[in-house]
Parts: structure tokens; sequence; C-alpha cells
């Protein structure tokens, strides 16, 4: 039975020229997993820098989605989402939990051997800490935006110790056509 918009069954000759047609515009699966991943980043209260990371095991399945906000429990708007002020404890940075933290805290299997991570904004030096001793063999990231800082360049000296490749999204998606 085919459904159209409305939720009314198309008459069956609409529904078996329907089914029969290709569809040319199918998204890719790197395309889909980081639509997933910016569509997490957009559950984000986070003023400045909106994040969203997804999990993806080696079948293909997504076993983990997350964004940045603060800890469980401790309100949407207790804690400040400031960048910058007189004392570090009233900016965010002491209190949110990065997106990739929470894909891999809201992760639904056993463990996340071999994973590929896609996430919206190049992993932190903390995250990328958490995505090696989780056992994440892949980063596939967006943005690169803070390349420039300290934090980035350890994170990507760790990635490459570890032997965790990184790829920028865009590139992929242009070798993969
Ligand atoms: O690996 C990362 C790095 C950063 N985030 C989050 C943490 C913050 O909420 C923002 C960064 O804020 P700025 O105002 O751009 O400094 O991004 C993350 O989730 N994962
Ligand atoms: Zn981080």
């Amino acid at each position: 039975i085919i459904y159209n918009s409305n939720n009314t069954v198309l008459p069956s000759s609409l529904s078996l020229s329907c089914s029969n047609r290709k569809r040319e515009d199918i998204l890719e699966s790197a395309q889909y997993f980081m639509g997933v991943a910016l569509l997490a980043a957009r559950r984000s209260r986070d003023p400045s820098t909106q994040v969203g990371a997804c999990i993806v095991n080696e079948e293909k399945k997504i076993v983990g989605v997350g964004y940045n906000g603060m800890p469980n429990g401790c309100g949407d708007d207790s804690l400040p989402w400031r960048r910058s002020g007189d004392n570090p404890v009233e900016t965010k940075y002491f209190y949110v939990c990065h997106a990739e933290l929470n894909a891999i805290m809201n992760k639904n299997s056993a463990d996340l051997k071999g994973c590929t991570i896609y996430v919206t904004l190049f992993p932190c030096n903390e995250c990328s800490k958490l995505l090696i001793q989780a056992g994440i063999k892949n980063v596939i990231y967006l943005s690169d935006k803070y390349h420039k800082l300290d934090n980035v360049i350890a994170s990507k000296k760790m990635l490459d110790l570890a032997g965790i490749p990184y790829e920028n999204s865009f590139v992929r998606m242009k070798a993969v056509g």
C-alpha cells in the first residue's frame, strides 16, 4: 500500500508507476550520517557554536548521537553560555559537555570499537582522547574552524599517533561522487 503526503491511499495505477520510478537522488551514506550530526547540532543551546556527532559501527548502523549541551539535571539556563568573562567560572567552558562525549555516553551498543564518528566540528584534544580510548577508528568532520588553536593541533597529534585517520567530509563526498 502506498500513501501520499496526506496519508491517503494512492490509486493502484499511480502507486505502481510511483514504485517503479527509480529514484536518482538518494543520499549517499556519508551524507546521511553527517546529516544526522547536523540535525543533532540543531538541538544545541550554545548561541555561538552548535556541534553534532553521530557514531556509526562497521555494519553502518548508528550507535550513538549527541550534541554540545550542559550536563543532565543542571537546567537549561542555570549555567552560563558566555564565551568570556572576568572569571572563567562565569563562562561555558568549564561546564559544557561536548557533542562527542554525549554521543559516546548515549551509545546503544556494548562498545564502540571500529566505529566511525561523523562530527560537525573537528574534535578538541579532550574529545580525541575519549575517541581514542573508546576504540573509534575513523573521524569524519565538517568544520575545522579552530585549526589554529593549540587544542586542535594537540588533538591531531594524538589522532596521528594513534593511527586514526581524519577526513573532511566535503573531500570525502567529492571522492565518492
Ligand atoms: O570537540 C568539541 C569542541 C567544542 N565543542 C563545543 C563546546 C562549545 O559548546 C562549542 C565551542 O564554543 P565556542 O564559542 O566556539 O568557543 O563547541 C564540542 O562539542 N566538541
Ligand atoms: Zn571536545
